[in-house]
């Protein structure tokens, strides 16, 4: 594409760029910020919606993105509960602190009885019409604070956000329009047991005792069968939040099990998506709808069964998962070679050793993962220790960078430092050298499956940084030392890349890591003695 020479706004000889989409010129910053307001704003994009047998509709870059480029900002149109949700207001969606005594009971909105945090809440834009509906209705509902559960889930929020959805039908037909023209892959989720069960629960609720019998059931279904689609988790740990809401531009990115993509929200529930990595002209965007560390199995289990299709990216095609073999478990008879599948986009597909060759049905490897996943499952983590006697025990079957070691060690990286009696300043010399091998290995794996600027890089980083400069500030050595440091310094101005964007509490955890560095490197400094 040449770039453009005249104005934008008023065709006289221009050479400033626009930065947001590089596709048009400006004389000055004044002209700039005219045709910004004249439309610019809503054509500014380094992305165009382009549509194909195989993904649908997806983004596609339109020019070069640098690395850490934030590429889109958008405000949800529609916010709720999850479908299954600890207790939270319906008003502010901040999960609910337990009640005070005597009364041990959390505040009910005055006219629909459900939990919220005060007053205040009961006249949040979010809730007033579906309370009115429930008012009108008669409906109160009976959820409580649980002493012997306080984090149970309650399975009656799952009404929240269909009503929401439906209520915009009539209060903002505009964004109905725009919720209704997303996917819904209703024709194969109506035959599955959990549309079984909403169409014999959750519709005869909200036809019958809400009062909503104009609406047809399949109409009700395919709002459910689009959240489900297309919702994101939106997670807010320092605001207590974890909702979800549909974003209809974010909703076009397609999923890919190496993205180039990550997202994160902001106080306002808005999202951002920021590039991982240079993404050239031409290429598709991506974000992954699932967990890097599982295997192509796994992954493309859980794609099926909740976004309703087969993942054929570049990993899931490759039986070796990019040389990792995440998937492979270590054969049964020669003990060394490593068991994949004959065609990892085939699930019925027999496996073999790629050594001796003994093969083994898919069934078994399925369940021989499922059990493996159980075990790491209801493992005890709050301390090292069984983690450890996990990766200990399977030795024989599962070998370094086996999907369970990955995630055990992954696991691993978090406690060593954090855990009861694993505190940094606690750990002995072989937990610390522990913990960077653990971080350094993982590190490894991140590039090649969610490498660049991706916060699982990021927080691998923080976990190293730190664990450096506690093993640096134990050696004797001075010039040992200084070198550990060094590499702590540089790893600590890429943390600092990668996690510009995120919330305060990261940016003051990171300047925080910054004075103990300093203060560590202080005795290294010109100067001093
Ligand atoms: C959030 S929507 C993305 C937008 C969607 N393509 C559309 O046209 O509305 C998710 C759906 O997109 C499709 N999709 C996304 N990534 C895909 C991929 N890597 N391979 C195949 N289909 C994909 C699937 O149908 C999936 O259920």
């Amino acid at each position: 594409m040449t770039t453009p020479t005249s104005c934008a706004y008023c065709q006289q000889r221009a050479t400033q760029l626009c930065a947001g989409c590089r596709s048009v010129v400006y004389c000055s910053r004044e002209h700039q910020k005219e045709h910004w307001k004249r439309g610019h704003k809503r054509e500014c994009k380094c992305y165009e919606v382009t549509s194909n047998e195989l993904l649908g509709r997806h983004l596609r870059a339109t020019r070069d993105i640098r690395m850490g480029e934030q590429i889109m900002c958008e405000a949800p149109l529609v916010v709720g509960p999850k479908v299954a949700a600890t207790p939270l207001c319906l008003g502010c969606h901040r999960n609910l602190l337990a009640p005070q005594k005597p009364a041990m009971t959390f505040y009910k909105c005055s006219s629909c009885s459900w939990p919220m945090c005060s007053k205040e809440c009961e006249k949040s834009p979010f809730h007033l019409d579906e309370c009115r509906l429930m008012a009108a209705s008669n409906f109160q509902s009976k959820i409580n604070y649980n002493p012997a559960d306080p984090e149970g889930k309650e399975s009656a929020y799952c009404v929240i956000m269909l009503l929401r959805c439906m209520q915009l039908k009539r209060s903002n037909p505009e964004a109905f329009a725009r919720l209704a023209a997303l996917e819904d892959h209703l024709k194969e989720r109506i035959e599955t047991p959990l549309y079984q069960v909403l169409r014999a629960n959750l519709i005869t609720f909200i036809k019958t005792v809400l009062g909503q019998r104009d609406w047809p059931e399949l109409e009700i279904l395919r709002i459910a069968a689009i959240l489900d689609t297309n919702a994101f988790e939106v997670r807010q740990n320092g605001e207590r939040r974890k909702v979800r809401a549909i974003f209809p531009g974010g909703a076009m990115i397609a999923h890919d099990c190496v993205p180039n993509l990550r997202h994160r929200f902001d106080d306002n529930m808005r999202i951002i998506f920021l590039a991982k990595r240079p993404i050239p002209k031409g290429a598709i965007l991506s974000i992954s709808y699932t967990q890097p560390l599982r295997s192509t199995v796994q992954r493309r289990v859980h794609l099926k069964q909740v976004k309703c299709f087969d993942c054929a990216c570049e990993r899931c095609s490759d039986p070796t998962e990019l040389g990792t073999f995440a998937g492979a478990h270590l054969c049964g008879k020669c003990k060394v070679g490593k068991v994949i599948s004959q065609n990892p986009l085939e699930n019925a597909a027999n496996w073999h050793c790629q050594l001796c060759n003994v093969k083994k049905s898919a069934r078994e490897v399925l369940t021989q993962d499922a059990r493996l996943q159980q075990e790491i499952e209801s493992l005890d983590k709050t301390t090292p220790v069984h983690l450890e006697e996990f990766i200990q025990g399977h030795r024989i079957d599962l070998h370094d960078t086996n999907t369970h070691i990955l995630q055990a060690k992954y696991a691993l990286t978090q406690l060593y430092g954090t855990a009861p009696g694993y505190a940094m300043d606690e750990l002995s010399e072989e937990s610390l050298k522990r913990k960077v091998d653990l971080c350094e290995e993982l590190l490894q794996i991140s590039n090649l499956f969610d490498g660049g600027w991706s916060i699982f890089r990021g927080n691998l980083l923080i976990d190293l940084e730190e664990a450096l400069v506690a093993q640096a500030l134990r050696l004797q050595l001075a010039s040992e030392c200084e070198s550990k440091l060094k590499r702590a310094e540089e790893l600590l101005e890429e943390i600092k890349n990668i996690m510009k964007h995120e919330p305060e509490e990261m940016q003051q955890m990171l300047a925080e890591r910054q004075q103990i560095l300093n203060a560590a490197m202080a005795p290294f400094s010109v100067g001093v003695e």
